[in-house]
């Protein structure tokens, strides 16, 4: 029974907003590591970086993502940078369980992320900042993704029947 399925891409793909409408056409619970690190921390991701630095919340993503991955059952949305993670990228890579890059332009990534203050590492120069990310972290979600799914010129809703077309033509 297909009881997981880890949405994986960079800041803008829609993680969140295809998760979320994933999780209501299979009926499963909805979860997003960085919202559940915010929980946790009673902290914003944008605060946790400036008081505590980068790394402090590398820290806690990789232990929130590894919990994640073993106990929850559902849709998890996990942070752009958690696959880059050794730990976590071995998790996924022998994963049983469908992985799912959302691929996205940087046009339309531009767009969706704006100068929006939530993304730290995209303060400064963030079209810039988004393609060095990108260069680097493409390969890593190329090699994890079971599937891939470009979220270009298609909204959340749609994006989420092509991942469940493509879950299904493989059970
Ligand atoms: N398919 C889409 N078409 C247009 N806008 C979208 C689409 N998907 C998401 N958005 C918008 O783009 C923004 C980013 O989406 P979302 O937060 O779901 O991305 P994300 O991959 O979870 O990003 P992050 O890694 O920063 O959490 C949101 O404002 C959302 O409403
Ligand atoms: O791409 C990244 O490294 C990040 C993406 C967000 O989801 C957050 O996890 C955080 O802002 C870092
Ligand atoms: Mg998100």
């Amino acid at each position: 029974m297909l009881n997981k399925i880890v949405l994986i891409g960079p800041p803008g793909a829609g993680k969140s907003s295809i998760g979320k409408s994933l999780a209501k056409d299979l009926s499963l619970p909805f979860i997003d590591s960085d919202t559940e690190i915010e929980k946790s921390s009673g902290k914003k991701i944008s605060e946790i970086f400036v008081d505590d630095g980068e790394p402090h919340f590398r820290a806690l993503e990789v232990e929130k993502v590894k919990q994640l991955l073993q106990d929850f059952e559902g849709i998890v949305s996990l942070g752009g940078g958690a696959p880059i993670n050794t730990e976590i990228s071995q998790i996924l890579e022998s994963a049983s369980y469908p992985v799912i890059f959302i691929d996205v332009s940087i046009a339309q990534a531009a767009v969706r992320i704006g100068f929006n203050k939530d993304r730290p590492l995209l303060l400064i120069n963030p079209r810039q900042q988004w393609m060095n990310l990108m260069s680097v972290r493409r390969p890593v979600y190329e090699k994890l993704a079971s599937d891939t799914v470009s979220s270009d010129s298609k909204k959340p809703h749609e994006v989420a029947k092509i991942i469940v077309e493509k879950i299904k033509a493989k059970i």
